[in-house]
C-alpha cells in the first residue's frame, strides 16, 4: 500500500474535518451568509498571495533535488494558474464591494501563511515539501467537490467559486501531485517519511482553523 493511502485511512477523521467542513456544508445546503463567504474570499487571497512564493520554493527544491522532469512542468502549471486565481479575487472582491487592500489578516490565517513560509526553507526535503503542496490543493479539490454534488443546494451566485476548485481538471491536477508526491515519499528515507506525515497532519489542523475563522468563530 502506498504511503499517501496509510495515511489517508490513519487520519481519515481529521481529513474528513477538512474536506467536509461546516462552512463547505453551509456553501452545499444553501445555508451560508455573505458576510462568511466574504471573509473567506478577502482571507483566501491573502493566503494565496501567500502560497505563490511557497510554490515557487517547491519548484527550486524540485530544480536541486529531484530527477523526475515531468513535474516540473505540473508545479509550473499549478503556478500558471494562481495567476489568474490572484485575478480572479481580485474580480470577485470588486463584484461584492470588498477592498482587498483594507483586509487585516486573521490570527489563523498569519499562522497559515507562516507555515507556509517555514516550508521554503533550504533545510526542508522536496518530499516534505511536495506533501504539503499536494495536501493543500487536494483539500480545496474535496471541499468544493461536495459543493456541486447532484444533490447540493449551493447558491447560483457561488457556484463559479466552488467550480475554481471543484471541477474536474482541477481534480485532475490533484491527482497528478499526489502521483508526484507518492513517488517522491517512495524514494525518501524514513526519517523524511515521518516529517513528511507531520506536515500533512499540520495542513488539515490549518485548512480546519482556516474554515472556522471564516465561519467567524475565531
Ligand atoms: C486556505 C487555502 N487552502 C488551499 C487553497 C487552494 N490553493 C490555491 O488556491 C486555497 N486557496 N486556500
Amino acid at each position: 500500500m502506498g504511503t499517501i493511502e496509510t495515511w489517508m485511512k490513519k487520519h481519515s477523521l481529521l481529513y474528513t474535518g477538512a474536506t467536509n467542513h461546516p462552512f463547505i456544508h453551509s456553501i452545499r445546503d444553501g445555508t451560508i451568509d455573505l458576510s462568511s463567504f466574504k471573509r473567506w474570499l478577502g482571507q483566501d487571497y491573502i493566503f494565496v498571495r501567500a502560497f505563490v512564493p511557497f510554490v515557487a520554493s517547491v519548484l527550486l527544491k524540485l530544480w536541486k533535488e529531484s530527477d523526475e522532469s515531468s513535474d516540473m512542468e505540473v508545479i509550473l502549471g499549478g503556478m500558471a494558474a494562481l495567476n489568474d486565481e490572484l485575478a480572479w479575487f481580485k474580480k470577485e472582491a470588486s463584484k461584492r464591494g470588498v477592498s482587498l487592500s483594507d483586509i487585516v489578516p486573521h490570527k489563523a490565517n498569519i499562522r497559515y501563511c507562516s507555515f507556509l513560509e517555514s516550508l521554503t526553507s533550504t533545510e526542508v526535503e522536496y518530499t516534505v515539501a511536495i506533501t504539503a503542496f499536494w495536501a493543500i490543493e487536494a483539500v480545496y479539490q474535496d471541499s468544493f467537490a461536495h459543493c456541486l454534488e447532484e444533490d447540493s443546494k449551493t447558491p447560483a451566485e457561488l457556484k463559479e467559486t466552488c467550480e475554481r476548485w471543484g471541477n474536474e481538471a482541477f481534480g485532475q491536477y490533484c491527482r497528478s501531485l499526489r502521483e508526484i508526491a507518492k513517488r517522491s515519499l517512495e524514494k525518501a528515507p524514513d526519517g523524511v517519511v515521518s516529517k513528511a506525515e507531520i506536515v500533512f497532519l499540520r495542513v488539515l489542523e490549518h485548512e480546519v482553523e482556516f474554515w472556522n475563522m471564516s465561519r467567524g468563530e475565531t
